[in-house]
């Protein structure tokens, strides 16, 4: 069977988009999914997305990783789906949909490639040694680094992931660098188990962090630089929890096709 597909891309974090209000899509099939996901003998993502309709919202986002494996939340992966929605013609300039982690607002520009996501609140972060842990929709673990440019983030962050702590459910490593202006940010990612360009509940989590290191309350703003462009990340910060966390940057369509299924 012949399979329309839609590659977006945020900031270089890739996803396959399939519209999936008719259901003809059983999404039930891990390898199935991690071998559209492959680079090699598929379309090539970081993770697959399924439209689905749902009642009282304007969408449902159902969300797997590349390996093949139901995810959590995925903020990049978010925002592409709200410039696929709009490119379907389901919204305009807003929306609410549900994810995996319950509901989301999020406003898409007039020109439908610039998407701000609003992610859930946070009112925990823990401590490993002197990372931060924190859940985002996403897990994460975000440690200040030096010289991160010449860091090798797959070792460090395969050896992060895979340590007796978080082997079993899985975590994200994010390494940190302060900047100038904001930060510059490489995560290794669970379910893709390689760094990628780019995380948006990853550079959410090392926003909401990086406040909470430097004990930065009130509305902050924290531009994020990640090896495929710009993010940035808005919340209010209490000192207990964070609260209007927006997470924004671009999405936008790189190419449609079809694939035997
Ligand atoms: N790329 C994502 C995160 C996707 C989920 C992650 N791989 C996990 O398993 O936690 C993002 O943009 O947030």
């Amino acid at each position: 069977m012949k399979q329309i597909f839609y590659k977006y891309q945020g900031a270089g974090n890739d996803f396959i988009l399939i519209d999936n209000r008719l259901q003809q899509f059983n999404h039930h099939q891990p390898e199935l999914i991690a071998r559209l996901c492959n680079r090699r003998f598929g379309v090539g993502g970081d993770g697959i997305m399924f439209l689905q309709v749902k009642e009282a919202f304007d969408f449902e986002m159902i969300y797997y990783n590349a390996d093949g494996k139901p995810s959590s939340m995925c903020g990049n992966g978010g925002r592409c789906i709200v410039a696929f929605a709009k490119f379907l013609g389901l919204i305009e300039k807003e929306t609410n949909f549900l994810a995996v982690d319950g509901p989301h607002y999020a406003t898409i520009s007039g020109s439908g490639d610039w998407v701000s996501l609003q992610m859930i609140n946070v009112d925990t972060i823990n401590r490993d040694g002197n990372a931060y842990v924190l859940n985002t929709g996403s897990p994460h673990y975000v440690e200040l680094v030096k010289d991160l440019e010449h860091k090798n983030v797959y070792q460090n962050g395969y050896t992060i992931r895979n340590n007796a702590v978080y082997q079993k459910d899985g975590i994200n490593i994010n390494f940190v660098e302060p900047l100038n202006d904001g930060y510059f940010v490489r995560t290794f990612e669970r379910g893709v188990e390689d760094e990628t360009y780019a995380c948006g509940t990853g550079v959410t989590a090392v926003a909401l962090a990086m406040a909470k290191h430097k004990n930065q309350t009130g509305a902050v703003f924290t531009p994020i630089k990640v090896l495929g462009g710009d993010l940035s990340v808005k919340f209010n910060y209490d000192g207990t929890v964070f609260t209007d966390i927006f997470l924004e940057g671009p999405a936008v369509q790189v190419f449609s096709g079809e694939i035997e299924i």
